[in-house]
């Protein structure tokens, strides 16, 4: 069996490169941008005042000093600036020329039109021209966009960016047991919980999730199913990639043509992984159990939409302190679902008792995954561990 680092560098590998789009900026929130912005303008355009109060000239202080004229926001003042003078001047308006400072109102006594200044203080009040960006300056995040990104990206007067296009993915669950939520399941059957997910995991990660109906155990529903997946860059199937009578997947795959990537790794949850190519589209066969395709969603399929959207893959993990003793590890890297909780410097994690990759609310309870490589020894508490958070 393959290694989790040598898995995750194949379904990497399936990604192709990014299909740029644009798109308007009210639709860019969280879509990947794959060519930089170039501001259009420079920003303040002008020196603008940071401040409600007086526009003057240092070498004049204390005053007293004529008030001349007014300038606001979007309303310059057009003359010339002369000695003992000040203009009234509002937050956002350019400052104009031959005044070096701005004071505060709060700091100014007025009688009519002068003004004596008790306190000027230290800080001159003006946001110099191009204090922010200037003209030509190159904007590529390599993140999905954030909110404040909008409003940079308006400021730099660019109405629209190029992005990624989403990837379409088809998420295929499958089983006799399974019916949907809200339905009365029969004796023996259950609820399908994992395709929700996983759907979600996609949208979470850039895609665009197709949700199939449900298959059933036969190779012709499963055929059905995929050829329903047709045009998707993606097709990720829950369930029936084990040894069972009744695990079909990879050979339903197989008689479509699958190039497979590798089939089982080393890690727990989530031996029975499967990926591969299905003519264009990339293929991952995620385990059945709940844990496990939540696990193997985080740690592959997440990754692969993201690298689609030419975005690092991530997840990064972080450091924390184990807050208790654990035996060595068997010869599978681990996932374990765990409790953070803060820490001196680092948190402190506590992974749970049982890790039955069946458990969903043991992993609604969790908020990190601690990571132990295979033949791990055994570990003491306070030592420092590897996590991701969920
Ligand atoms: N003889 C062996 N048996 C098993 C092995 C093995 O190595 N040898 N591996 C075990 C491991 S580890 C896992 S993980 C599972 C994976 O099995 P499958 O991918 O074939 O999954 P299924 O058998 O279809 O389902 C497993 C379990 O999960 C439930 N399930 C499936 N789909 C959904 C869904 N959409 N929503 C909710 N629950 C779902 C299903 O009912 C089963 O209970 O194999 C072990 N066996
Ligand atoms: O690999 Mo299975 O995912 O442990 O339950």
């Amino acid at each position: 069996m393959i290694s989790v680092e040598e898995a995750r560098a194949r379904v990497l590998a399936l990604a192709p490169a990014p299909e740029p789009r644009q798109v308007a900026l009210a639709d860019a929130l969280g879509r990947a941008m794959v060519a930089p912005a170039l501001a259009r303008l420079t920003q303040p355009p002008f020196d603008a005042s940071a401040m409600d109060g007086y526009a003057l000239r240092s070498a004049d202080l204390p005053g007293p000093l004529a008030v001349i004229g007014t300038a606001a926001a979007g309303q310059p003042w057009q003359g010339e600036a002369s000695p003992g003078s000040a203009i009234r001047i509002f937050t956002g308006a350019p400052v104009p020329a031959g005044y070096d400072r701005v004071v505060m109102q709060e700091m100014v006594t007025r009688d009519g039109d002068r003004i004596t200044v008790a306190e000027p203080g230290g800080n001159p009040n003006i946001r110099p021209r191009g204090n922010d960006f200037a003209e030509g300056s190159e904007f590529l995040p390599r993140r999905p966009l954030r909110p404040a990104d909008l409003a940079l990206l308006a400021a730099m007067n660019v109405p629209q960016v190029t992005v990624a296009r989403r990837p379409r993915v088809a998420v295929l669950a499958g089983g006799d047991e399974l019916v949907p939520p809200g339905s009365d399941p029969a004796p023996g059957q259950i609820i399908s919980s994992n395709d929700l997910a996983i759907a979600a995991l996609a949208r979470e990660a850039g895609a665009e999730p197709l949700v199939l109906p449900l298959a059933r155990d036969t190779e012709k529903s499963l055929r059905d199913r995929f050829a329903q997946a047709e045009g998707c860059d993606l097709i990720v199937t829950i369930g029936g990639a084990s040894v069972g009578d009744h695990d079909l997947i990879g050979k339903v795959a197989a008689d479509l043509g699958m190039e497979r990537a590798f089939y089982k790794l080393a890690m727990r949850p989530g031996k029975p992984l499967m990926a591969g190519r299905i003519g264009s589209a990339a293929m991952l066969g995620l385990p059945g159990n709940p844990v496990s395709a939540v696990v193997c969603a985080k740690l592959f399929m997440q990754p692969l939409i993201r690298a689609m959207q030419g975005l690092p893959p991530g997840p990064e993990p972080l450091q924390a302190t184990l807050a208790r003793e654990l035996p060595p590890e068997g010869d599978r890297q681990h996932y374990l679902r765990a409790r953070l909780s803060p820490g001196d410097g680092l948190p402190a994690i506590e992974p749970f008792a049982d890790q039955d990759s069946a458990r969903l609310w043991l992993l609604a309870e969790a908020d990190a995954l601690l990571i132990r490589p295979a033949h791990d020894p055994a570990r003491r508490a306070g030592e420092r561990m590897d996590y991701l958070p969920l």
